[in-house]
């Protein structure tokens, strides 16, 4: 029996797939595996049943990723799993910034009372009159899941696209359509585009990116859109480049205490995401994710782990996060022969300082065997399952 905790309002719909063998707890401690959407974990403590985390979204800055690696907890997410809906609310957040749909629409409400509010909208409409998007020039910053759907849909909307990613994975470059101007200097984007839209991860080297000097690249009121994470743009910059008319228009998908309110920023409480369609796709990948791992110990789509695959499991399996050092494998095996374990097949994948080996055995695995291992320096976490 397996227990999950979920942090956030997870979609029943990836739930369901739960099966009988799991059920739902009421905290966080004792739990095997947590569910979580945003909610910020940065302060939690998490106990030795803690297996494993699902994000059921992209980003993974609410968590803490080496904290959990140091004490063997994996951590999932589910790459791809909601990109349809923010690029959707992207297209959208050009439109909002290009016609003043919102004034118009706020000019309504104002009049609703108003008997002759057809023959006075027309006189009004003027002061709500906008650009099209059409022909004009698009910089996506980020080629990933969310990046390459928006470039394409541009083109697609007669937009002029600029793509740019130095680390574009294989998968996106085939995704990503012909007619996108590849570029390797992202001050091309920022000197050439009408509007920029960023879709890179909140790390270290992208924190405060697009800051004052990258704004004073770009063109007199260019349109810059953040659905990826507050801490991207320089807040104090920003600001300073919607009250002086540098920038044009800011869309944001997150409201701090600096941009709600500014005028000329167009501010959306975290929406990207909120559709049932990518609510269900996220719970349904982060329970296969976890399910996986719980029952086989295969890893797939960790942010702190390697990927490791054995497929499904019809014996005894020994499953060790350790540190990527030398000579871990060498010490698992002695201590097994030492036991008369007979080991049947086996996987080892790094990535960067941290390890994954999976063991199936012909034997059953006594305590004495998993205290054993679990002693050997550089071991984080060791499962058995069977
Ligand atoms: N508003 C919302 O509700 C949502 C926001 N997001 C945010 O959007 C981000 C991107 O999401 P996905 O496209 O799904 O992730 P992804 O991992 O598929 O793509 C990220 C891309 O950014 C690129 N990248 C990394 N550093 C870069 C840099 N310095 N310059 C240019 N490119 C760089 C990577 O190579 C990768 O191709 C997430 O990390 C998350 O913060 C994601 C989903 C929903
Ligand atoms: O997937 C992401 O990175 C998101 O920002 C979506 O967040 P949410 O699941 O809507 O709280």
């Amino acid at each position: 029996m397996y227990k999950y905790f979920c942090l956030n309002p997870i979609s029943p719909v990836g739930l369901e797939k739960f099966s009988d063998d799991y059920v739902p707890a009421g905290e966080m401690a004792g739990a095997d595996a947590v569910l979580v959407r945003s909610a910020g974990m940065h302060e939690l403590e998490f106990d030795k049943d803690l297996k494993a985390i699902a994000r059921a979204g992209a980003g993974v800055n609410n968590i803490p990723l080496d904290k959990c690696a140091e004490q063997g907890i994996v951590v999932f997410n589910t790459p791809g799993a909601n990109a349809n809906g923010v690029k959707e609310l992207v297209i959208a957040g050009m439109l909002l910034a290009s016609r003043d749909i919102l004034g118009g629409i706020n000019w309504v409400q104002e009049n609703e009372e108003d008997g002759n509010i057809a023959k006075d909208a027309e006189k009004a409409k003027k002061a709500f009159a906008g650009c099209e998007i059409q022909g004009k020039k698009l910089g996506v910053i980020g080629l990933g899941a969310i990046g390459v759907l928006v470039a394409n849909a541009a083109t697609h909307l007669g937009m002029e696209v600029y793509g740019y990613d130095p680390y574009v994975s294989v998968d996106s470059a085939w995704r990503l359509s012909r007619s996108i101007h590849h570029t390797k200097n992202v001050d091309e984007i920022y000197k050439e585009c009408d509007y920029i839209t960023i879709h890179v991860p909140a790390l270290e080297d992208t924190k405060g990116m697009i800051n004052k000097n990258a704004i004073s690249l770009m063109k007199e009121g260019v349109v810059i859109l953040n659905f990826a994470r507050d801490v991207l743009v320089n807040s104090e910059d920003i600001v300073d480049a919607l009250v002086g008319g540098k920038v044009g228009r800011y869309v944001t998908d997150f409201p701090t205490p600096e941009i709600a309110g500014v005028k000329h920023a167009i501010v959306i409480p975290h929406l990207g995401a909120s559709t049932a369609e990518s609510e269900d796709n996220c719970a349904k990948m982060a329970v296969e994710e976890l399910k996986d791992f719980l029952e086989n110990g295969n890893i797939r789509n960790s942010v702190n782990f390697p990927a490791c695959d054995m497929g499904v499991r019809d014996k005894t399996r020994i499953t060790i996060l350790h540190r990527n050092i030398p000579n871990m494998i060498g010490q698992f095996t002695a201590l097994l022969a030492k036991d008369n374990v007979n080991i049947d097949d086996m996987t080892n994948k790094s990535r960067g300082s941290y390890a994954y080996t999976m063991i199936d055995v012909d034997n059953d695995v006594t305590e004495d065997v998993v205290k054993g291992l679990e002693m050997i320096e550089g071991v984080l976490k060791v499962r058995v399952i069977a």
